[in-house]
Parts: C-alpha cells; sequence; structure tokens
C-alpha cells in the first residue's frame, strides 16, 4: 500500500452511509477503486459501491486518473443495455471528518455475485474444463460489447475479471475505466490494461505516449476470453507469465509463430476465436461486434454457425468496420450528487460555418429587444450553432441561462458546488470543457466556454430523449436535465418533480424570447 495506491487507503466500516446506500462489507479493490458492498437505506437493494480516490494520488498522476474516472462515471451512467451493469448513481463524498474520503467519487451498481475470472479461477482448481454455461456466458459478453460498440464506444479492457455474474445468472459488462469513445475508427486512451487481452498491435500503436485503440482491441480481447472461457481458463499464447504470452501473440502476429488453439475446442468455436484472434487490426475488422454478437448467440443456440454467415467470412470478403459515431467526448453536471453526461463534436454536428452573428434567419434566434446582454448574444449563438438539433436554439440557451444565473458571469452557488453564468459544478465542468473563447483555457468562469460547454451538453440530451422516442417538451426535458441527468429525466418520463419549478422558469424565458 503506498501513496499511489489510494484506494488502499479507504478502509471503511460496515453501516457507513454514501447517500440512501448503506455499506455492508468490502468486495475487492481494483487498479484505483475499491469497492463495498452496499444495501438501499430505504428498501434494501443490493448495491456494490465503487469508490475512486483520485484526489489522494500524488499530483503527477491526479489529473490523468481524475480524467480515467471521469471515463468511468461517464461510461456507467450512459451504457444501458442488459448485459453491462446497471450504474444507479454517481455520487460525491463529503464528509469532512475523514479527509481520505472527502470529495471522493462513488459509484452505486447493481452488485454481482461473483466475476467471470473468480469463476474460471474456481474452476481450475476443480480441474480444467469448459465452464458449463460457456456459450450463454460468452453470448451475454458479445451482446454487451455489441452495445458498447453500436454507441461508438471502445471497451478498452476487456478480460474476465470485467465480466460481472449476479446471482440470477446474468451476465454483465462492468469497468469503464479505459472506455474511450470513437473520433471516427479509434480513440486514445493511457497505455494501461492487461496484457493478457491487448492485442499485438498495442505494443507498437502509440501516439503522443497514449495508446491507439480500436473496436478490434475488443474482439482480439473477447477471442482471447472466450479461448478462456471455453477451455476453463486457458490463454491462446503458451506462457507462463503475461509478458511471455504478450510475447507469443506478437510473434504471431509478425508471422513468426502459428495460431495454435487449444485442441479440445469444438471446431466451430476454434473458428470464431480464430476470426477474433486475426494478426492484426485489419484482418479483425471483418467481425464487428454486432456480427461477433450474432455468431455467438448463433453458436449458443445450435451449437453451429449460421452457414451462409461463415461462408462469407471465410471467402475472405471482409467488409470493412462500419463508420461508428463521431461523437468526442467529455462528462457531466452535478446537482449535490455528481450526475454526468457526453458531447458531441461540433465537426459533425455544425449547422452553420463561421462565426455566427444573432441573425434573424437562425432559428430561434434572441430577439433584438430581449434583456440578454449584448455582449453575450453572438456567444450565445455560436453555442447554439454548435448542435444540429433544432430544439437547440439561442433562445433556449439565453432562457437556460437566465434561469441557471440571470446572465451574471460571477455567480457561485457553493452550497451546491456551481459557479458562473451556466452554473457548472467544476469537477462536471471537466467532462464537457470547451474553449468557446479560444484563449487557450477552459474555464467555466469564462462565459464563452461555460456556454459552449452548456450547448454541446443539451444538444447531447436532446438526442438522447429522441432516441427513448421522447418528443413532447424537449425544451423543458433539456432544461430538467441539465439540472438532473438524462437517466434521471428518463426514468421520470418526463420533468421531474424536483425540478419543475426550474423547468416553468425556464419555459417561461423561452416564450417571452420567441414571442
Ligand atoms: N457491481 C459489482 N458487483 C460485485 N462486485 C463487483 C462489482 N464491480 C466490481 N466488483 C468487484 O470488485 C473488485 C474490484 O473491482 P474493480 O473494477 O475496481 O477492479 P478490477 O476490475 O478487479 O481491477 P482493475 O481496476 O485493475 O481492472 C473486483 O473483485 C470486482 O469483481
Amino acid at each position: 500500500m503506498t501513496d499511489g495506491d489510494p484506494a488502499g487507503r479507504l478502509d471503511l466500516p460496515v453501516g457507513y452511509r454514501v447517500g440512501d446506500w448503506e455499506l455492508t462489507g468490502p468486495i475487492g479493490r481494483g487498479s484505483w477503486g475499491v469497492v463495498y458492498a452496499a444495501r438501499g437505506t430505504a428498501d434494501g437493494t443490493r448495491a456494490a459501491v465503487k469508490f475512486l480516490p483520485t484526489h489522494l494520488l500524488p499530483p503527477g498522476q491526479r489529473e490523468s486518473m481524475a480524467q480515467l474516472v471521469w471515463r468511468e462515471v461517464r461510461f456507467s451512467l450512459e451504457a444501458r443495455h442488459p448485459n453491462v451493469v446497471r450504474t444507479r448513481e454517481a455520487l460525491t463524498v463529503h464528509d469532512a471528518d475523514r479527509p481520505e474520503l472527502d470529495g471522493v467519487t462513488a459509484l452505486v451498481m447493481d452488485r454481482a455475485e461473483a466475476s467471470l475470472q473468480e469463476r474460471l479461477t474456481a474452476r481450475a482448481r476443480e480441474g480444467r474444463a469448459p465452464l458449463p454455461d460457456a456459450a450463454r456466458v460468452l453470448a451475454g459478453v458479445s451482446a454487451g460489447l455489441a452495445h458498447i460498440h453500436a454507441r461508438g464506444w471502445v471497451h478498452g479492457d476487456l478480460k474476465p475479471g470485467n465480466v460481472l455474474l449476479s446471482c440470477d445468472g446474468e451476465v454483465w459488462l462492468g469497468d469503464f475505466g479505459l472506455t474511450a469513445e470513437l473520433d471516427g475508427t479509434h480513440a486514445y486512451v493511457p497505455p494501461l490494461g492487461s496484457l493478457d487481452h491487448v492485442p499485438p498491435e498495442w505494443w507498437s500503436d502509440r501516439e503522443g505516449g497514449r495508446s491507439v485503440v480500436r473496436p478490434t482491441a475488443d474482439i482480439w480481447a473477447f477471442g482471447v476470453l472466450a479461448h478462456q472461457v471455453l477451455t476453463g481458463g486457458l490463454h491462446p499464447f503458451p506462457g507462463s507469465t503475461p509478458r511471455a504470452r504478450a510475447l507469443g501473440a506478437q510473434a504471431y502476429a509478425r508471422g513468426n509463430a502459428e495460431l495454435r488453439l487449444d485442441g479440445s475446442l469444438p471446431q466451430h468455436w476454434r473458428e470464431l476465436i480464430s476470426d477474433c484472434l486475426g494478426p492484426d487490426h485489419t484482418s479483425r475488422a471483418a467481425l464487428d461486434a454486432g456480427r461477433l454478437a450474432d455468431r455467438v448467440r448463433e453458436l449458443e443456440r445450435t451449437g453451429r454457425p449460421r452457414p451462409r454467415l461463415l461462408g462469407r467470412l471465410r471467402t475472405g470478403r471482409r467488409r470493412r468496420l462500419t463508420a461508428l459515431a463521431t461523437a468526442v467526448t467529455v462528462p457531466f453536471v452535478a446537482v449535490g450528487t455528481v450526475v454526468l453526461l457526453q458531447s458531441e463534436d461540433d465537426r459533425g454536428t455544425s449547422r452553420g460555418g463561421g462565426a455566427p452573428s444573432a441573425s434573424p434567419s437562425v432559428s430561434g434566434a434572441i430577439p433584438a429587444d430581449s434583456d440578454v446582454p449584448e455582449k453575450l448574444r453572438p456567444v450565445i449563438t455560436r453555442a447554439a450553432l454548435q448542435c444540429a438539433e433544432k430544439e437547440v436554439t439561442p433562445a433556449l440557451l439565453a432562457a437556460m441561462l437566465k434561469a441557471e444565473s440571470g446572465f451574471d458571469a460571477d455567480a457561485r452557488r457553493p452550497a451546491t458546488d456551481e459557479y458562473g453564468i451556466a452554473m457548472w459544478t467544476p469537477s462536471v465542468f471537466k467532462g464537457w470543457a470547451r474553449d468557446g473563447d479560444r484563449d487557450g483555457r477552459k474555464s467555466y468562469m469564462s462565459p464563452a466556454d461555460a456556454i459552449s460547454a452548456m450547448s454541446d451538453f443539451v444538444c447531447w440530451l436532446d438526442r438522447q430523449y429522441k432516441k427513448e422516442g421522447m418528443r413532447e417538451n424537449l425544451p423543458g426535458l433539456m432544461a430538467a436535465g441539465y439540472r438532473t441527468s438524462s437517466r434521471t429525466v428518463i426514468e421520470a418520463g418526463g420533468v421531474p418533480a424536483r425540478v419543475r419549478s426550474h423547468v416553468a422558469r425556464v419555459e417561461r424565458y423561452l416564450d417571452d424570447y420567441t414571442g
């Protein structure tokens, strides 16, 4: 336990309360987090709480690890699929009596019974044999992966330790610390990960000290994991240490060694794993995660592949990986508890080029006789035009800013940790930060930065609601989501009661601005 192991310094007693959750005992520690079992104080709901204490890290590591924590919070809250662990909420712990805990982020998740790694370790003790429900587990993992990729993300750390199994036999992907959103075909992450599950190109594909990751990295990791699950724990490459096995994988990728999968593997699974373990990114790109999930489901159901699907791959007709979302991201907004979100890359979403003015041709332009301060109008208009969604107008952003701060650039609400014209919570702003005034810095106290980030955020909220089929009163829903979270609004099926009066004010101002 060192200074660099902040999780090691958290030792919480049974009964400790975080929000509406009471800890019932430790579960385990990861690289930078510690996980406790918990139950809901109201109804005893089983949960797991992961504490992510970045502020205890030495200053040199703090910023980069904090970035990973923000990613983890953001992806955890946004991923919603039966095969992805459900994160119920993210809280910031405030406890002046425990300096080691004050300011720590806590993720409250559904609680699993065990990880797949624990199942494999137990299986190895009994003598190596495939898990009895191997195909079902793999079907769950591949479906979770397909969901993540369909959203334009890469998991980045797929391994048995990050697959959770519930007491009801559900299979959940977890641990989004290295998850990244694709910018076109790839993303960048710190060069961390499990040596046993990173693809061969991971060792050389670096830019500025970061690893380049593509969806095909997860496909490789799935191939390794499938081999482990179907053989009771064996890695597909020989060697007694992760480094030796990684060297074996690299020799294979260079063409200096054959791929020798375990002889006990059924033929169809062997073919699927071989496709996942293509020696380079390009050869794996034929198998996107959606197609992989289809193949695994078919093998689970019938024990054999669909002939047409396999035939296509065998003939070597490699389909180019469908371009995934071009969104680049950033997290969140908080009201007491941390709530989080993501933004869209304006390169892909802009409705207008250049520097717009508050011209009447802009839909929802701010009227000339309004109370919106003159110098803010071009800033607000430019920010609104970052978003391609028609509901995100200058008038809406102006109405929200008026309700948030009354256009006061120096507004402060320390009790709820909200500052500046758009009332950003500093830790949340970091996730969405934009350099709206192009001064080389991103600050929530700069109106241009804060408003630009606000526009990204509400643009993203608008899209989330539409995806959920929510099309009524989108401005009100955006104002509500900005104060709470997309999930809170979606789960409430509308504006949650606690923010209704705030939303009513935004709607009134919006009416004023749109006549
Ligand atoms: N929702 C959950 N329910 C039950 N156990 C969990 C849950 N999430 C994590 N765990 C367990 O808590 C322990 C720590 O998990 P964590 O994700 O912090 O790290 P890890 O995945 O083990 O390691 P690393 O961070 O190095 O990848 C692991 O044993 C993991 O299986």
